[in-house]
């Protein structure tokens, strides 16, 4: 029995780290007899330089018919100037809605021997070991109408617009509370329900839900402090549950309590258990092809797949042990160096997680 996975390095390091990911689960296949194989597909920049679009509806036909998906990232200023419509993160936003991936996974681990890497003090984050739920295919980032437009007085402005429906809310919910019931029986949901009506609505329906969740203990936080709790005393979370842009700003924050946002891998899932995986990160402009990126949230997004879509756990958790094990041998990309460490490149980075398994 095979499974397909369909490959979509996207630009920038994208190319970079989605092949070392490659490499680890071709080793995994073969040694767990797996019998993954793999289709290439355009998305973001590359796509927009073929194709003239940030994904073809036949690119995102076939990744449906996948399996899984893997993705590294999108985006770079070479397409900035572009109309706003075939922007590189378009195709991402089209994938995420195409395939209904509304529960967007983002686990901040933070392994032991990246203690000194982390922006918090060691003792802070010993430990560490959070679950964000981000839905991914709502709120404000989707949300009509939006645009930018003319005033009568001839002045511009720029307007977005933030929905939730009911159903939207409870289905991200449940995933919450299903992976608080699974974990420790937290959950904490984010909001700006002082302010905004349509979080105040979010809150009404997780209060709703929480008697049916007894082994789950609910509570409420504002995004502000959310933000503050987390770079103070992040060990209070297990499992935050937020909209899809607290959770894009909060992940990111978050990525730099395990060392570095390229330790963040992310599972993106439909209702029928269907994912996308991803790095948090983006396409780093700033250091593409210098080979120096971290591919381990690529690798670890990768073991994510195996686990979520394709029920491969043992081979998951293989790969997350040969992760912790070239973090044991002391090797470190730039982004998570630290004294005393050997500085390796992505590819020798990638070798060793290959060579560890
Ligand atoms: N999921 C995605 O594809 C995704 C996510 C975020 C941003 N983006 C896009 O990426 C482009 C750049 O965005 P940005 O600079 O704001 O965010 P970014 O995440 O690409 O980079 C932020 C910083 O983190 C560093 N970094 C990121 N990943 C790294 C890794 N694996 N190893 C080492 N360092 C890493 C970068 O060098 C940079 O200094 C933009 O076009 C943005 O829209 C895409
Ligand atoms: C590139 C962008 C559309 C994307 C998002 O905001 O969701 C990214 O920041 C992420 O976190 O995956
Ligand atoms: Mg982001």
């Amino acid at each position: 029995m095979t499974k397909k996975v369909m490959i979509l390095p996207g630009d920038g390091i994208g190319p970079e780290i989605v092949e070392q990911a490659m490499a680890v689960l071709e080793v995994v296949s073969g040694k767990y007899h797996l019998g993954l194989s793999f289709e290439q597909g355009l998305i973001g920049g590359a796509s927009i330089d073929a194709h003239g679009e940030p994904l073809t509806d036949e690119t995102l036909k076939a990744a449906g018919e996948c399996d899984a998906v893997l993705l590294g990232a999108v985006g770079g200023p070479q397409w900035d100037t572009l109309a706003r419509e075939i922007r590189p993160e378009k195709g991402l936003l089209k994938i995420r809605s195409g395939l209904g991936l509304y529960a967007n996974l983002r686990p901040a681990i933070l392994y032991p021997q990246l203690a000194d890497a982390s922006s918090l003090k060691p003792e802070v984050v010993a430990g560490l070991d959070i679950l964000i739920v981000r839905e991914l295919t709502g709120g404000i980032y989707f949300g009509e109408p939006r645009g930018i437009r003319t005033l009568e007085n001839g002045e511009r402005q720029g307007y977005n617009t933030y929905v939730y429906s009911e159903s939207e809310i409870e289905r991200i919910a449940r995933s919450a509370f299903e992976a608080a019931q699974k974990r420790n029986g937290k959950l904490c949901s984010v909001d700006k329900a002082n302010v905004l009506e349509v979080t105040v609505l979010w809150r009404e329906v997780l209060d709703r839900l929480a008697p049916e969740y007894p082994d789950v203990e609910l509570s409420h936080m504002y995004v502000d402090n959310a933000a503050m709790q987390l770079v103070r005393a992040p060990k209070q979370f297990d499992v935050m549950v937020t909209g899809n842009m607290f959770g894009d700003i909060l992940s990111d924050a978050a990525a730099m309590l395990t060392g570095s946002i390229g330790m963040l891998p992310s599972a993106s899932l439909n209702e029928n258990g269907f994912g996308l995986y991803e790095p948090c990160h983006g396409s780093a402009p700033d250091i593409a092809g210098q080979g120096i990126a971290n591919p381990l949230a690529t690798i670890l997004s990768a073991a994510m797949m195996l686990r979520y879509s394709l029920n491969m756990g043992e081979a998951a958790d293989a790969i997350e042990a040969a992760v912790s094990e070239v973090l044991e041998q002391g090797l470190r990309t730039a982004d998570i160096y630290t004294e005393g460490c050997r500085k390796v490149s992505t590819a020798e980075m990638g070798a060793a997680v290959v060579a560890a398994l």
